[in-house]
């Protein structure tokens, strides 16, 4: 695992300073700063209706804030182009909650599906080669000619992750990647996120609300709290505090060591 001083030393792949977003009266991000590092996991954590989702919207280019800066990758998401934005999502792989897999397509047709897309000088040796290493990466070779609906939930997860993870993305964003598993499968679910971290190189934010997994694969933990990012650092660093809007968050958590 990265330690965090050689986080602190590395690049930022994403850098967002003082960006404000509302809707109507309601304004959800109030001038946050974050840098996501180059190899690193951060954990972003935050109460339901903080702006998780929002900020993950800003810097995929669905939605713009409205003021402050959000590089990804050295561009400046809010003045990209149509074209140049979508090269730039190409670099990152979205594991969401609702990304699911094609029920009518087997495995293998699920993971060539985006090589066919948007690889198009690929032949038919490099994709079968592509697919068996994401099958590989997952844990999930034995599962190439089923579908979807013979896999449990946490292998569709898996193979979901091994969808994304064939385009090789330099930033992964995870929304939720426990929600809804058994502790097991969640065990197993972590242990991937820093298995692909490891592996693919990529530089990851994982938004959660599972304490256990912030704990299990994040390098650093960014705490959204009224709209800014107020505790940045380790997880010790972020909960040994006595301020009332974080410990709730560890006291209702049940922590696996
Ligand atoms: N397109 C939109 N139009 C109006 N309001 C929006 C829009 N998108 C988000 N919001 C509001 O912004 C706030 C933050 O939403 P967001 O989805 O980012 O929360 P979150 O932190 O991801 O929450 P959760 O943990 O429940 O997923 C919410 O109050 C939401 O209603």
């Amino acid at each position: 695992m990265l330690q965090k001083s050689k986080t602190e030393n590395s690049k930022a792949v994403i850098t967002i300073r003082d960006v404000n977003k509302s809707f109507g009266d309601y304004h959800v991000l109030r001038g946050a700063d974050l840098d996501l590092y180059e190899g690193e996991n951060l954990v972003v954590l935050g109460r339901s209706g903080t702006g998780k989702s929002v900020l993950i919207k800003i810097i995929s280019g669905l939605l713009k804030q409205d003021s402050g800066m959000v590089n990804v990758l050295g561009k400046d998401v809010a003045n990209l182009s149509p074209k140049e934005l979508l090269e730039l999502r190409l670099r990152i792989g979205f594991s969401f909650q609702n990304s699911a897999l094609y029920d009518s397509m087997t495995v293998r047709e699920n993971l060539e599906f985006p090589l066919v897309r948007n690889r198009k000088n690929l032949g038919k040796a490099e994709i079968a080669q592509a697919v068996e290493t994401v099958l590989d990466a997952v844990g999930l070779s034995q599962t190439i000619n089923q579908m979807p609906s013979e896999l449990s939930g946490g292998q569709r997860k898996r193979i979901g992750i091994a969808r994304t993870l064939i385009l090789r993305p330099e930033i992964m964003l995870y929304d939720e990647p426990t929600a809804g598993l058994d502790p097991i499968t969640c065990i197993e679910i972590n242990n991937l996120i820093n298995e692909v971290q490891e592996r693919f190189k990529t530089s990851s934010i994982i938004i959660t609300h599972d304490l256990t997994c912030a704990k299990a694969v994040g390098n650093r933990i960014a705490m959204l709290l009224d709209g800014q990012f107020q505790r940045v650092g380790t997880f010790d660093e972020v909960f040994d505090t006595a301020d009332e809007r974080v410990t709730p968050f560890y006291d209702y958590n049940f922590i696996q060591e």
